[in-house]
């Protein structure tokens, strides 16, 4: 702080000026006529004795010794009137070029009409400024100002008494020399120095405390992220642990069952074994509810399709997520799949906005056969789906395939490879000769990959074998256009891309394959797999797809195609066929 001068609004003030409200209680030390007076708007004001008006002050200059003088009513004619010659000491009109003013006559006017009322002007002027013209001259003065007036419209004042410019010219402050009447020394201002080691202290303190304040924002933000990390996890457990319950089939009531679907709001489809309807689990889940209906299958159906996919879980096989048994309500509950069958995709690649693509039918394909595979070999039990179709086949979002319906899938122990059929089951088009035969037998996996087969040839040829007799089945389904396309002769479907031929030709001849006659000459899924993981070189189309393996011990009977036979009795034969891949 500077202890050496004082302010008032922009002006320094200090030796010989001070302020008089201040209280200073050693005014002494000043001479009287400097006190000022700091206006409540922070104007400083000179209050001189002879003059009856306070003198606004605008600047004091230290080092020239002078101060300019203002009206606040912007009217300096006025104040001049005021002033009307009296005595301003100590202080004087500024010199004129060195020498003591020169006096001037001067007359003031009242000009009620102008914004500042009074106006001046010399006596001796011949040249009546036009705005006067209108005025009441109100006196004739002679004055010492004038000149200062006339050429800077301002009023400076000075003072010689006490003689402080030489100090301040050399950068120091000005007091009363002591012992002396009127004369001044300079000296240095001492500002008040707060002590260095008071200003270490200060400082190491304002530094630990930020340090301090740091660590503790710190351990506030880490305390904060890890309460919410911790609120985060608990969240994630609790919505794992809420899907996970959702994850196990879990047996529903009949009223859950309702809530679940909305009350049967909307349906996706009716099959032969019930409505479907679609449902919310938990806020994540959505599903499809199959509504058994209670007079198939003397619940059969029910138990088959628990027992069989209750417990696997397999990408390309659809989850079954709870059940409901609930008197004679039977539902079954699975993931929902926006998609719908793969039914809805068969179509040839002309059919541009149906039709999937080359790639995308061979990765549907691939997920088929690894679901079948994992079937066969994958779970505790084989299991026999029965009823491998495109309608049977749902697609997720991103098309990738989950076998579903598993109604008529049997399973029996791994060692053990046929099972005894006292019924046809599947659906007309995808049944495999031996399990169409009027004479049931053992019949074995093999009758799945005979679906799986025609399935395959439908997607190649982009045509649903829906709708058929069974009188002209066999007709429509031999697929003498698919064998032609794979020896190169009917193109019944035009594939234009090098690659996509590929595919379809790769497609065609693991389907061909599949359909074989005798069961054994059909390769296991396993195989079936590794021929379309291939690229498909090496594959060779099987002669007919009545083609009976060399290998076979089969006695088999090859009806004639386009004949309305009857099947005989065909016999299993045991795995050591050969694959012919
Ligand atoms: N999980 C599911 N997600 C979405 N839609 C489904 C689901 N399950 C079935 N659907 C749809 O519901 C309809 C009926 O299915 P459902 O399996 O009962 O009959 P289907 O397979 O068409 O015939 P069938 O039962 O005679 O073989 C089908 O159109 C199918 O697309």
């Amino acid at each position: 702080k500077n202890l050496c001068a004082d302010k008032c609004g922009h002006v320094r003030i200090e030796f010989p000026f001070y302020l008089r409200n201040k209280n200073l209680n050693h005014t002494t030390d000043y001479p009287p006529e400097f006190g000022l007076l700091c206006s409540q708007q922070n104007e400083p004001m000179l209050k001189l004795p002879a003059v009856p008006i306070p003198l606004f002050v605008r600047k004091i200059d230290y080092k020239s010794t002078l101060i300019e003088i203002y009206d606040p009513q912007n009217c300096l004619a006025d104040l001049l009137l005021k002033l009307n010659n009296a005595s301003i000491s100590p202080f004087r009109f500024v010199k004129y070029f060195g020498r003591p003013p020169p006096v001037f006559d001067v007359s003031f006017f009242r000009c009620d009409s102008l914004s500042c009322p009074i106006s001046l002007l010399e006596s001796h002027n011949d040249v009546v400024d036009p705005r006067l013209v209108s005025c009441t001259k109100l006196k004739d003065v002679s004055v010492e100002w004038w000149w200062s007036w006339y050429f800077q419209q301002k009023l400076f004042m000075e003072w010689s008494k006490p003689d402080c410019g030489y100090c301040e010219a050399q950068g120091l402050k000005c007091k009363w020399k002591n012992g002396t009447n009127g004369a001044t020394e300079c000296y240095a201002c001492r500002t008040k120095r707060i002590p260095t080691s008071t200003v270490v202290h200060i400082a190491t303190g304002v530094v630990v405390g930020l340090i301090l304040l740091l660590l503790l924002v710190k351990a506030l933000f880490y305390a904060y992220e890890y309460y919410e990390k911790r609120g985060e996890d608990q969240t994630r457990i609790e919505r794992f642990l809420e899907d996970y319950r959702a994850m196990k089939p879990t047996r529903f009531t009949y009223a859950d069952i309702k809530r679940i679907t909305n009350g049967f709001s909307e349906g996706l489809g009716e099959g032969s074994h019930g409505a479907v309807f679609k449902g919310m689990l938990s806020r994540e889940i959505l599903v499809a509810v199959k509504i058994l209906k209670d007079t198939v299958g003397d619940g059969k159906d029910f138990i088959n399709e628990v027992r069989a996919i209750g417990k696997i879980h397999h990408v390309n096989i659809v989850r079954l997520l709870g059940f409901c048994a609930d008197e004679f309500h039977r539902a079954l509950v699975y993931d929902f799949f926006p998609n719908g069958s793969l039914q809805r995709f068969l179509a040839p690649p002309d059919k541009k906005d149906v039709f999937l693509g080359w790639e995308k039918l061979q990765q549907i394909s691939l997920g088929i056969g690894r679901g079948i595979e994992y079937l066969h070999l994958g779970c505790d039990h084989r299991i026999l789906h029965f009823d491998i179709n495109p309608h049977n086949v749902l697609l997720d979002d991103l098309f990738v395939p989950k076998i579903t319906d598993f109604g008529l899938a049997k399973l029996c122990p791994k060692n053990q490879s046929t099972v005894s059929m006292t019924a046809a089951r599947g659906t007309l088009g995808y049944i495999a000769p031996e399990v169409f035969s009027r004479n049931f037998g053992n019949v074995s996996y093999k009758s799945d990959i005979y679906s799986y087969g025609m399935l395959l040839l439908e997607m190649v040829g982009g045509r649903k074998n829906t709708n058929v007799s069974v009188q002209d089945s066999f007709q429509i389904l031999y697929p003498e256009w698919i064998h032609n396309l794979v020896e190169g002769k009917d193109m019944e479907i035009s594939v234009e891309d090098e690659g996509d031929a590929k595919i379809a030709k790769k497609l065609a001849i693991v389907g061909l394959w599949c359909i074989q006659w005798n069961p054994a000459d059909r390769p296991s899924m396993k195989t079936v797999v590794q021929m379309l993981e291939g690229d498909g070189h090496e594959l060779v189309a099987p002669p007919s797809p009545f083609h009976i393996s060399g290998s076979s011990t089969a006695k088999t009977v090859v009806p004639t195609r386009r004949q309305n036979f009857e099947l005989e009795v065909i016999h299993e034969i045991e795995e050591n066929n050969v694959d012919h891949f």
